[in-house]
């Protein structure tokens, strides 16, 4: 497969490694994730899993171009894996990417490290935004968080997650009678307004960014109603979530500036962003996605957008695997026939509502205990309620 020159903007994996060491927040905790599970501070070296995450990069960035996804993502898996081996820590993998994509991985439950020093646990995606990378766009990027033992959010096997982060914080726990709606998809148009007031009052200069699926184009509509600007994007949501929660790139304006992201989108990015939003500041909501609603491809905006971009033709717009059988299905060429379907339509407000129990993973957002969830992940701990533990079976 030809190889071709790495583009200008590498900015998106440069900035994985300044993810991992960055200090900020309240706490000053990086985002290698140094919380407690009682929210103190407790140390853990962050230098190994640093230089991991900066090796993945390193290893992945000839690649960049290239074509081959699964040879970006390999690249990245094996250095990361080699750099890992030495850590001084009992180290376990609990948040992986791979077995959503079927790409080479750190499986969940592998151990690393010496095996001596703190048991810790690792979340990681060592490129998201393979096929961005293969094709040579920027927005990819690897990541890593680390926290103690136990300390993550366990998503079980959810593949979704429906997610809102942004720069504006979060107040709903507070008794502030201005704490805006619970619901994600009803908190968008809020918050446009609440950011635009601060704006001269102008949505337009609200940037919304929503990753480009059928089952987001509720929440795109829901911003372009509110007046906001809305980014639609075909992958990479680890980086738009981290530009989201930082309300100095937000200020900058500008192309690179979002102030809000909103959809369904994978959940083990999702962790990995709350972790992120943790150590960087921001706030972010969360709410698992059912199943049902994966592998669907991107909507017609970004896809048309994308086909226009020559290198993207193939790799960045098919679904990441067929659904099975569906190759072998004779296609049907009876233009009534193909008329006939009806075109795939959620058919209700909220691309959750309307499914069956037996697909959903939660309840309508309107009656779910939405903070209890979005505390446990923009913290990044394991604070499972029975209630979530007994929905997801
Ligand atoms: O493409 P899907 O199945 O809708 O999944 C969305 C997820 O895929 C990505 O766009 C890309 O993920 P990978 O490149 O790591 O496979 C993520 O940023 C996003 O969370």
């Amino acid at each position: 497969m030809g190889m071709k020159a790495p583009p200008s903007d590498m900015s998106g994996l440069a900035r994985v490694y300044r993810v991992g060491v960055r200090r900020r927040g309240e706490s000053g905790c990086p985002v290698a994730g140094v919380c407690g599970q009682d929210g103190g501070v407790t140390s853990l070296p962050v230098g190994p899993f640093r230089l991991a995450v900066a090796r993945a990069a390193a290893a992945a960035l000839p690649l960049v171009g290239s074509g081959d996804g699964d040879a970006v993502d390999g690249a990245a898996v094996d250095a990361l894996r080699a750099a890992l081996a030495d850590a001084p820590v009992d180290g376990r993998v609990v948040v992986g990417e791979g077995e959503k994509d079927d790409a080479p991985m750190l499986y969940l439950g592998e151990r690393f490290g010496t095996g001596e020093g703190p048991a810790i646990d690792l979340a990681v995606d060592p490129v998201d935004g393979t096929r961005l990378a293969a094709v040579g766009l920027p927005g990819a990027m690897a990541v890593a968080a680390v926290a103690p033992r136990g300390a993550f959010c366990d998503i079980g096997p959810a593949h979704y997650l429906e997610k809102l982060v942004t720069w504006w914080p979060d107040d709903s726990d507070a008794s502030s009678a201005d704490a805006g709606p619970r619901d994600i998809l009803d908190r968008v148009p809020w918050l446009v307004a609440r950011i635009a007031a601060t704006r001269g009052g102008d949505p337009a200069r609200v940037r919304v960014a929503v990753q480009g699926r059928p089952r987001n184009d509720v929440y795109a509509d829901a911003a372009r109603a509110a007046g906001a600007t809305v980014e639609e994007f075909v992958h990479g949501d680890v980086e738009r979530s981290l530009r989201a929660a930082q309300r100095r790139v937000a200020d900058e304006g500008g192309a690179g500036a979002i102030d809000v992201l909103v959809g369904i989108g994978g959940a083990p990015e999702g962790v990995l962003v709350a972790a992120g939003v943790r150590a960087l500041g921001g706030s972010m909501r969360a709410r698992l996605a059912p199943p049902v609603l994966a592998r669907t491809r991107p909507s017609r905006g970004p896809r048309r957008a994308a086909r226009r971009h020559p290198d993207a033709r193939r790799s960045l717009l098919g679904s990441r695997r067929p659904r099975p059988g569906r190759r072998d299905r004779p296609r049907c060429r009876h233009p009534r026939r193909r008329r006939a379907r009806p075109p795939r339509r959620w058919g209700a407000r909220h691309p959750l509502d309307g499914l069956g129990a037996a697909d959903r993973l939660d309840r309508p957002p309107s009656r779910v205990p939405v903070a209890l969830r979005t505390l446990d992940l923009s913290l990044g701990f394991h604070r499972d309620s029975g209630r979530a533990r007994k929905a997801r079976g």
